[in-house]
C-alpha cells in the first residue's frame, strides 16, 4: 500500500487531479514518499459491481471496499476528494454512457420485475446517493479555515448581495406532520438486536431485521406524514404565487438517498397536481417517477403533445420556479440533485436572498424546507441579514465546526432503515427480548425512518469538541436543541464528559435557532466561535459559513481524525461542482479551486511525519504550506473567466513555490539540492509555460467522456504545458 492514497473521483476535482497529481507524485517520490490512486468515482465504482457483465480486461478492482476497511486502521492516510452521491438520473446518465464506451453494463431497471432484475436493482441501489463518505468516514468531523485562508478572505472581501429589510425571500417548513415533530429517541442500556415491523389489519410484515446495536446506541424513530406534507406543499406554491417570489425546493436528495428523493417527488407533484389529477393513469403507463425529476417526465411524456401541453398550461399558471439553468430551461424540480441543500442554501443568502428565475432576472424567494429539524437555520439566518444587512467579509470572525459524523452517526446513517409505507398501519421497532423500543401509526405513502449514534463516535465528538475549543480559546456552542428528542439523548451524554473534564463553562448548549444568531452576533463582532454540531448540521454549516465568510467552502480544511489512528483528508467542504465541467468542455476553462487539494495535502504530510517519525515528509508538509501561503499571498488561484488564470495555472504556481520553499529550506540538505534546480527550471520557463497554458484555452475539447472520461484525452486537455510537463517529467 502506498504511503498516500489520493482518490479518483468525478467532474471538476477529477480534472484538476490529472494536473496535479503528476506534480505530487513527483515531489513526493523525491522525499521517498509514495503517492497511490483508488478508484472512488462513480463509474468506477459501478464497473467495480458487475464484473460478470465484462470483459475481463474491463473490469475493475472494488476499491471502494478495500479503502474501507483501510479507514479502519491505524496505517490510512487518504485525500479524499469529492465525489459525485448520484441520483437516479446521473446514475442512469453513467451507466447509459459506460454502454456506449463498450462496457455491456445492464440497464438500470426503472421498475424491476422478475427476480434478476430486482437483483440489479438491488446491485444499482448501493452505488445510489452517499455512498462513499459513509463508508470512509470512520471518525468525526473538523472542518475549519486555516489561518492563512482567513486573513486572505478578511483582506481580500468578496462580493457580497445585499440584504434589504423588505426583502420578500422567506423559509418555509412544516408546522407539523414532519421528522421533526414525530421525533422519538432512546439510549440502549446494553447490547441488543433489533427489527422493524409494520403492523397491519392483515398481519406484520417485516421490514428490516437483523440490526444490531451496542450499548449506549441512540436510537431515533419518526416519520413524515404524506398528506401533511402535500397539503403543506399545495399551500406554499398558492402562497409563493401570491407573494410574487420564486418557487424554490431545497433538500439533499443525495445524501437522504432514500427520504429526500421521496419528498422531491412529492413536490413535483404538487407543482404539476393538475396534471398528475388528470393525467395520472397515462403517466403511470409511460413509466414516470417523480421521484427522477421534472426533466425525466418530460422525457417520458415526449412525443404526447396533449400532456406536453397541460404541463405547459399547469407551469405558466405556477409561481415561477427558481432556475438551475435559466437559459436551458433547467427548472429546480428537473433533477433531484441539482439543488443541494447545503451548497444551494448559502448562495442564495449570499446573494442577499435572490435566485434566478425563469427570466433569467434575480428575484426573491420562498426557500421551502418541509422537514423543521434544520430549517430554523437559514430561517433565522434569513431574519438576521433582513435586520442587520449583509455580512461583512472583511471584518467577521469565523465559525468552525466540529461534527458527529463517524459509524454513520444520525440521519447520515438512515438509508437502511428509512421506509416509504405501502400501506396503514403501526411500525415499531422492537428489540430482541420483545421490548417495542418505538412506535409510530402510519398512513399509506408516510416516510418512517430510525437513526442511530453510537456511544464511541459520541464520546469521541465530545472529547475532539474540548481539544478544539482548548487550540482556539473562542466560545463553542453544542447546536443541541433540549426540546427534541434525539438531542436532548445526546445532552445526556455531553454533559457528563464536560463536567468530568471540567469544562463545562467553556461550553454552551443551544437550540440551532438560538446557536446560528448567536453565531452571527459573534462573527458580526469579529470573533470566533466553534459549533459542535450532528451529521446533518455539520453538513449545512461546513458551507453555510464558509460561503458567507470566504465565498466558497471549497477552501476549508476539512479534517477526519478516523477512530482507529489513521487520518482521512478531504479536500474543502463542496462537491464535485458539474457546472466547472461544463465549462471546461464548452471553452477549456477550469474555474476549480485547488485550495481545498492543497490545504489536505499539507495535513496528510505533517501526519505521516508524526505517524511514521517521516522526518522527509515533514519537510515536504512544511512546503507545502509555504506554497499555500504563496498561493494566496500573490493571488493565483484561478479565475472564473476564459482567458484569465486557471486551476492549471495556480497548479504551475503551486509547484513553483513548493520547489522554492524546498529548495530554501535547511532542515534536509539533499532535499534542498534536489530541488534547487527544479526551482530553477519553473522560474526560468515561467513565460513560456503560462503561455502554453494560456493557449490552450478558449476551445471547446473532448474527455471522451462525462462520467468515465479517457485518461489519455484529459491529460492532454489538463497537461497543455509541454516545458511544464518536462520539467516534472
Ligand atoms: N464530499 C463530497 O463527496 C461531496 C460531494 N458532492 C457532490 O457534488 C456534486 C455537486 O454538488 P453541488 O451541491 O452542486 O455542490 P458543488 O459544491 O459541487 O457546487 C456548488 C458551487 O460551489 C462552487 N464550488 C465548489 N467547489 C469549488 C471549488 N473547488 N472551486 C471553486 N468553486 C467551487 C461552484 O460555484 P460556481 O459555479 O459559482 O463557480 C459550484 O458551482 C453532487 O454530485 C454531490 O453529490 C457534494 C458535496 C460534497
Ligand atoms: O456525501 C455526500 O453526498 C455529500 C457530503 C457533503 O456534502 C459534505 O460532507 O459536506
Ligand atoms: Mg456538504
Amino acid at each position: 500500500m502506498s504511503d498516500i492514497i489520493y482518490t479518483k473521483v468525478d467532474e471538476a476535482p477529477e480534472l484538476a487531479s490529472a494536473s496535479f497529481l503528476p506534480i505530487i507524485q513527483k515531489f513526493a517520490a523525491a522525499a521517498g514518499v509514495s503517492v497511490g490512486t483508488k478508484d472512488i468515482s462513480l463509474a468506477g465504482r459501478i464497473l467495480a459491481t458487475f464484473p460478470e457483465h465484462l470483459k475481463e480486461d474491463q473490469r475493475q478492482s472494488d476499491d471502494l471496499a478495500e479503502l474501507g476497511r483501510l479507514v479502519k486502521t491505524a496505517e490510512a492516510n487518504v485525500i479524499k476528494l469529492p465525489n459525485i452521491s448520484a441520483s437516479v438520473p446521473q446514475l442512469v446518465a453513467a451507466v447509459k454512457e459506460l454502454q456506449t464506451q463498450g462496457y455491456a453494463l445492464p440497464d438500470y431497471p426503472e421498475t424491476p420485475s422478475s427476480d434478476a432484475e430486482k437483483e440489479i436493482r438491488a446491485k444499482y441501489d448501493t452505488l445510489k446517493g452517499s455512498a462513499v463518505n459513509p463508508v470512509l468516514r470512520e471518525g468525526n468531523s473538523d472542518r475549519r479555515a486555516a489561518k492563512a485562508v482567513k486573513s486572505f478572505a478578511q483582506n481580500n472581501p468578496h462580493r457580497m448581495g445585499e440584504w434589504t429589510a423588505d426583502s420578500k425571500t422567506r423559509v418555509a417548513s412544516m408546522s407539523g406532520g414532519d421528522f421533526f415533530s414525530n421525533e422519538v429517541s432512546a439510549t440502549l442500556d446494553k447490547e441488543t438486536g433489533a427489527k422493524i415491523v409494520l403492523e397491519t389489519a392483515n398481519g406484520e410484515t417485516v421490514l428490516k431485521d437483523g440490526l444490531s446495536y451496542p450499548a449506549g446506541t441512540v436510537v431515533d424513530a419518526t416519520y413524515m406524514s404524506a398528506a401533511a406534507l402535500d397539503a403543506f406543499l399545495a399551500d406554499e406554491i398558492e402562497k409563493t404565487k401570491a407573494e410574487g417570489t420564486l418557487f424554490s425546493l431545497h433538500m439533499k436528495a443525495t445524501m437522504m438517498k432514500v427520504s429526500d428523493p421521496i419528498i422531491f417527488g412529492h413536490a413535483v407533484k404538487a407543482y404539476l397536481a393538475p396534471v398528475f389529477e388528470k393525467h395520472g393513469e397515462a403517466l403511470k403507463e409511460l413509466g414516470v417517477n417523480p421521484n427522477s425529476g421534472l426533466g425525466a417526465l418530460m422525457a417520458n411524456v415526449a412525443g404526447n403533445d396533449e400532456i406536453m401541453a397541460d404541463i405547459k398550461a399547469c407551469m405558466d399558471s405556477r409561481p415561477p420556479m427558481y432556475m438551475v439553468d435559466s437559459d436551458k430551461g433547467i427548472t429546480n424540480l428537473h433533477v433531484p440533485s441539482d439543488v443541494i441543500i447545503d451548497a444551494s442554501m448559502p448562495a442564495l443568502i449570499r446573494a442577499g436572498g435572490k435566485g434566478w428565475g425563469p427570466d433569467g432576472q434575480e428575484s426573491d424567494a420562498n426557500c421551502v424546507i418541509p422537514d423543521n429539524s434544520y430549517a430554523p437555520v437559514y430561517d433565522e439566518s434569513i431574519k438576521f441579514f433582513k435586520a442587520n444587512g449583509k455580512l461583512n467579509p472583511a471584518t467577521a470572525g469565523t465559525v468552525q465546526n466540529i461534527g458527529l459524523m463517524a459509524q454513520k452517526a444520525e440521519e447520515y446513517g438512515s438509508h437502511p432503515t428509512t421506509f416509504e409505507l405501502s400501506e396503514a398501519g403501526t411500525v415499531k421497532m422492537i428489540l430482541d427480548d420483545g421490548t417495542v423500543l418505538h412506535s409510530h401509526k402510519v398512513e399509506a405513502g408516510d416516510i418512517w425512518r430510525s437513526a442511530s449514534a453510537r456511544k464511541a463516535p459520541i464520546e469521541d465528538w465530545v472529547n475532539l469538541a474540548i481539544d478544539r475549543q482548548k487550540a482556539e480559546g473562542c466560545r463553542a456552542i453544542f447546536w443541541l436543541d433540549a426540546d427534541r428528542a434525539h438531542d436532548a439523548e445526546l445532552i445526556a451524554y455531553v454533559k457528563p464528559i464536560l463536567e468530568t473534564k471540567g469544562v463545562a463553562d467553556k461550553f454552551e448548549i443551544m437550540a440551532p435557532r438560538e446557536a446560528t444568531r448567536a453565531s452571527l452576533e459573534t462573527i458580526t463582532k469579529g470573533e470566533n466561535t466553534i459549533a459542535i454540531t450532528g451529521n446533518v448540521l455539520r453538513d449545512y454549516l461546513t458551507d453555510l459559513f464558509p460561503i458567507l465568510e470566504l465565498a466558497t467552502s471549497a477552501k476549508m480544511l476539512s479534517i477526519v481524525k478516523l477512530m482507529n489512528g489513521g487520518g482521512l483528508f478531504e479536500t474543502g467542504a463542496g462537491g464535485s461542482a458539474p457546472k466547472h465541467v461544463q465549462q471546461l468542455m464548452e471553452e477549456n476553462h477550469l474555474r476549480w479551486d485547488s485550495l481545498g487539494e492543497f490545504c489536505a495535502l499539507g495535513e496528510s504530510l505533517t501526519f505521516l511525519a508524526d505517524a511514521r517519525g517521516n522526518a522527509k515528509a515533514r519537510v515536504l508538509g512544511e512546503a507545502v504550506d509555504a506554497a499555500t501561503q504563496g498561493i494566496l499571498d500573490n493571488d493565483r488561484s484561478p479565475s472564473r473567466k476564459v482567458g484569465e488564470p486557471d486551476n492549471r495555472d495556480s497548479h504551475y504556481w503551486f509547484a513553483r513555490y513548493w520547489a522554492e520553499a524546498l529548495a530554501a529550506q535547511g532542515d534536509d540538505a539533499d532535499m534542498a539540492s534536489h530541488f534547487e534546480p527544479i526551482a530553477k527550471a519553473l522560474a526560468e520557463n515561467e513565460d513560456k509555460i503560462v503561455s502554453e497554458l494560456a493557449a490552450a484555452q478558449g476551445k471547446a475539447v473532448d474527455l471522451g467522456g462525462y462520467f468515465h472520461t479517457d485518461d489519455a484525452k484529459t491529460a492532454a486537455v489538463m497537461r497543455p504545458s509541454e516545458t511544464l510537463n518536462s520539467i516534472i517529467g
